[in-house]
């Protein structure tokens, strides 16, 4: 393990956010070619598989989007503003009304969709992003965004050959695989490459820390859905 994060000025090889990908394995390789969606691209996820997952994802997305509002927040420009803004579009919009027209035909009563019990993954994940939300920097929001963000793309841009008939498996694939998720995707990587030439070597690490930990609870997140 390397003990000191990348300085400014070029002295590490790529970019921060590939980086730091590269000391998050083999969680982030696990979590871009995990069963679930291998299976997800088959249209073979289980009903009460699928239908545990999205309850449980819902109440990620709640705190990703509060995640997002600490970006506009303290975001350092108003283009930075606006593109996240974009993405809290996105959530509340399109993906929000595929959770709606999920959870009727999984038949979710609503306090399901509104208050479930929790997974142990779904806490832990939460925590991180209320963590972050509340104390975080701009990189650190960034970082964690980056994480739930690119490493969505990552398993669902390969697409399978077909997409599964069911809407509810075929749309989670089509939400993260389209131009508009990859654009956003591109664009935070770049958002956080750009800030990190301003960070120093402590405020690196700590971004370093917490892309490791985000993707351990992305990938234990699959896990509590699989095994
Ligand atoms: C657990 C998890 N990570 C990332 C995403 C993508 O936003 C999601 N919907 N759920």
């Amino acid at each position: 393990m390397e003990s000191t994060a990348p300085g400014n000025g070029g002295e590490f090889p790529g970019e921060f956010t590939e980086w730091m990908r590269e000391r998050s394995e083999p969680d982030f390789g696990a979590v871009v070619a995990h069963p679930f969606t291998e299976a997800l691209f088959e249209g073979k996820v289980p009903r009460e598989r699928m239908r545990g997952y999205l309850v449980q994802d819902y109440q990620f997305v709640d705190l990703l989007l509060a995640l997002l509002g600490a970006g506009l927040a303290r975001a350092d420009r108003h283009t930075s503003r606006l593109r996240i803004a974009g993405s809290v579009a996105v959530v509340t919009g399109i993906e929000n009304d595929y959770f709606r027209r999920s959870f009727d035909e999984l038949e979710v009563p609503r306090h399901e969709r509104e208050a479930p019990e929790l997974d142990e993954a779904t806490v832990a994940f939460r925590e991180l992003l209320r963590d972050t939300t509340e104390r975080g920097s701009y990189a650190d929001v960034l970082t964690v965004l980056t994480v739930a963000e690119w490493s969505y793309l990552e398993w669902a841009s390969p697409g399978p050959e077909r997409l599964p008939e069911d809407f509810v498996q075929a749309e989670w694939i089509t939400l993260h695989n389209g131009a508009e998720f990859a654009d956003w995707v591109n664009w935070l990587r770049s958002e956080l490459d750009r800030v990190a030439g301003e960070l120093d070597e402590r405020e690196r690490a700590r971004c370093l820390r917490l892309f490791q930990l985000a993707t351990r609870y992305e990938r234990d997140f699959f896990d509590a859905h699989w095994q």
